[in-house]
């Protein structure tokens, strides 16, 4: 079967990748499954940067094709946070949980007409020797007063869906799949390359 590493350690990602490229008949592999693979720090200030960042660090280390997904969301009711710093918003070793909590806090006294927010994906495509390829994908929401859903990860329980009716961890896996920011940039990705060069045979 076809392999792609995924350079992420994120494990709701790593899922969601799986799905999605099930039905090519590719495997996904991501950072997890490699021994010793390298935390590349996210210093860039965007999310394509911190992207490309991660994608060409291991592409280069591993001298294979990779993929690599840097995320987040972005709340217009405070200008655009939390953004790049989505996964450490609540502090650096806090959890999901802790930054959901933080975002509602901040969200308490905010109307309901203006809790506007989109999940952003940046997507980069890095090869040995090859000019990278970044794409980004972007869902339009609202975020809720409170924790709605098991599914999904991150803040998906507090992220409404409004041309569905619920919230993102109440959507099914492939309902998710189907609409998420990290579904229209692989689908942006899948537009622009070629088949043959995703594919990356495990040496
Ligand atoms: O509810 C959510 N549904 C999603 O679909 C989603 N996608 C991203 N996010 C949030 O944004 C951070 C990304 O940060 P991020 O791109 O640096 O990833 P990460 O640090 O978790 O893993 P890695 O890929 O860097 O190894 C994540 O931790 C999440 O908090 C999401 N939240
Ligand atoms: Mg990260």
């Amino acid at each position: 079967m076809m392999k792609i590493l995924i350079a992420t350690k994120n494990k709701g990602k790593v899922k969601e990748f799986q799905a999605m490229f099930e039905s090519l008949g590719v495997e996904i592999l991501s950072l997890a499954d490699i021994e010793g693979s390298p935390d590349v720090e996210e210093t860039g200030t965007t999310f394509e940067e911190n992207a490309v960042l991660k994608a060409e660090t291991i592409s280069k280390e591993m001298n294979i094709p990779v993929i690599a997904d840097d995320s987040g969301l972005e709340i217009d009711a405070l200008n655009g946070k939390p953004g790049v710093y989505s996964a450490r918003y609540a502090g650096i070793h806090k959890s999901d949980e802790d930054n959901m909590e933080k975002v509602l806090n901040e969200l308490k006294e905010v109307k309901d007409s203006e809790r506007s927010a989109r999940f952003i994906c940046a997507l980069a495509f890095a090869r040995p020797n090859e000019k990278t390829i970044v794409v980004k994908g972007e869902c339009e929401g609202k975020i809720l007063r409170e924790k709605r859903g098991h599914q999904g990860f991150g803040y998906d329980p507090i992220f409404f869906v409004p041309h569905l009716g619920l919230s993102m961890a109440e959507l099914s896996k492939a309902e998710k799949n189907s609409i998420s920011h990290r579904a229209v940039a692989l689908q942006r990705l899948n537009n622009l390359i070629d088949e043959e060069d995703m594919l990356w045979q495990k040496p």
